[in-house]
């Protein structure tokens, strides 16, 4: 993708994630990593790439209020809703500045004089300004506002009232935070701050976690200290999942749904002379756990192993783990910042038909914990039916486990929790995220 414009790459990026369904995550790094545009250019195709998916019924809706045939080119449509995303949603892009850039890629694109198609339809959205939906049918309208579908505003007002889902629905339409972890095996806070200083990269403190940092730079990935495993990408609300496990030293843990490893390598980072074995179910991530270990410089306490996390008791043995880690498989509501795409595609069955997976998990890890062991449950998502109902119907199931209270201690304030800890995406801008902590009773002795 050499000499390519960051529009352009954004716009290829966009074709891929809309034709070929890819995540976008991992579509744009892909396309960063072969570019070689300034890193200003490569926030610029980032904020393009999030923006126009995340607020892609919206901008549909813009296109269709003026545009009925819209099957024309598969790239015509990426290409409008781009435009438009930058005319309605980036205030330092001037107007003739979206023209002109939009005229020069359909031209790139064209081959029959469609590029004048794609002039006629942005001149007429700037001529006619914002079309909004009518406000009589308010699920609608704030499905098309906010670029959700109608089941998800539905499920959000229905469970957590209209103010707060209005609240989740405003701040997930955000772009994420860049945010780190820092390893503490490999260094300190106050050493990375003096990096990033030197770098002038801006940073602000964690209200969540003591060891994380939100930067003013996008690509961390193609940092120095991360190449060398001071520091990895971790968003904070995902830290309090390990930080939940208490890890001690010498601690057998077992981390069940590991890959890609972001946790594994945040309980190695606590390990001593214990061990973590990190499970997947899909060998060819065990990789991914493998590399990300080496790079964090924390391989050597790390065991990777493919199983199912269902038959861990049958196939690993009972009463062997101290602390026990279920980051379950789940539909990922918490993550839409960063998987915008995800809102689209998932749908009310998959989470009823997650919910059955991750009860199956918890039973079939739940005898390999020793007794006064701890299993911490956790999800990026903010369903009831995932995380409340999951906990509820295990504990159950299982009297000789029981809730702990969550006490985590961060550097600006303190979460407490009786039972559950829900952080949702509107609170501290950060994905959702939740965590239950069971201890297991001492048994009969
Ligand atoms: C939420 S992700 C885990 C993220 C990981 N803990 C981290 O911090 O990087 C869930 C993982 O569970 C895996 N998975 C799904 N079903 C599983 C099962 N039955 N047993 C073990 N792993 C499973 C998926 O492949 C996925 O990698």
């Amino acid at each position: 993708m050499k000499n390519k414009s960051a529009r352009r790459i954004a716009l290829e990026t966009l074709i891929s994630v809309f034709k070929n369904k890819s995540y976008s995550n991992i579509a744009l790094n892909h396309a960063l990593k072969k570019s070689d545009l300034s890193s200003h250019d490569k926030s610029l195709v980032t904020q393009l790439v999030y923006g126009t998916i995340q607020h892609q019924i919206y901008l549909d809706y813009q296109i269709r209020a003026i545009f009925k045939e819209n099957k024309k080119a598969p790239w015509m449509r990426p290409l409008l809703m781009m435009s438009i995303y930058q005319l309605f949603f980036l205030d330092r892009v001037p107007n003739h500045a979206v023209l002109d850039e939009a005229n020069l890629l359909a031209k790139q694109y064209s081959k029959n004089n469609l590029y004048k198609v794609v002039n006629g339809v942005l001149r007429n959205v700037i001529r006619q300004g914002q079309q909004k939906p009518s406000q009589s049918n308010s699920v609608r309208y704030l499905a098309t506002m906010y670029s959700i579908p109608e089941w998800l505003v539905d499920y959000f007002i229905g469970h957590f009232g209209k103010g707060k889902a209005e609240s989740i629905l405003q701040s997930i339409n955000q772009p994420p935070q860049n945010t780190i972890r820092i390893n503490r095996k490999v260094t300190t806070k106050p050493e990375v701050c003096q990096w990033l200083n030197k770098q002038n990269i801006q940073y602000e403190e964690s209200k969540l976690s003591p060891d994380s940092l939100h930067l003013s730079y996008g690509p961390i990935n193609q940092l120095e200290l991360f190449e060398t495993g001071a520091i990895t990408i971790q968003d904070d609300s995902a830290t309090l999942a390990a930080q939940s496990l208490k890890i001690q030293p010498n601690d057998n843990v077992l981390d069940a749904c590991a890959a890609p490893g972001g946790k594994t390598i945040q309980i190695a980072e606590e390990l001593a002379s214990g061990r973590v074995t990190a499970l997947d179910i899909h060998k060819n991530k065990l990789n991914l756990i493998k590399d990300n270990a080496t790079r964090m410089q924390v391989a050597d306490l790390i065991e990777t192993k493919q199983l199912d996390a269902r038959l861990v008791s049958q196939e690993l043995g009972t009463e062997i783990y101290d602390k026990i880690l279920v980051d379950a498989p789940c539909s990922g509501l918490g993550l839409l910042r960063r998987k915008p795409e995800v809102k689209y595609t998932k749908e009310l069955s998959d989470v009823k038909k997650l919910s059955q997976i991750q009860l199956e998990i918890l039973n079939g890890v739940c005898d390999s914990l020793k007794p006064n062991g701890r299993l911490v449950y956790s999800t990026c998502t903010i369903t009831n039916e995932e995380n409340e109902q999951v906990v509820n119907s295990f504990l159950k199931q299982h009297p000789d486990f029981s809730l702990e209270k969550v006490y985590l201690k961060a550097d600006n304030e303190t979460i407490r929790s009786d039972d559950f800890v829900r952080i949702f995406p509107d609170t501290y801008q950060t994905d959702g995220f939740f965590i239950a902590s069971l201890v297991k009773s001492e048994g009969d002795k």
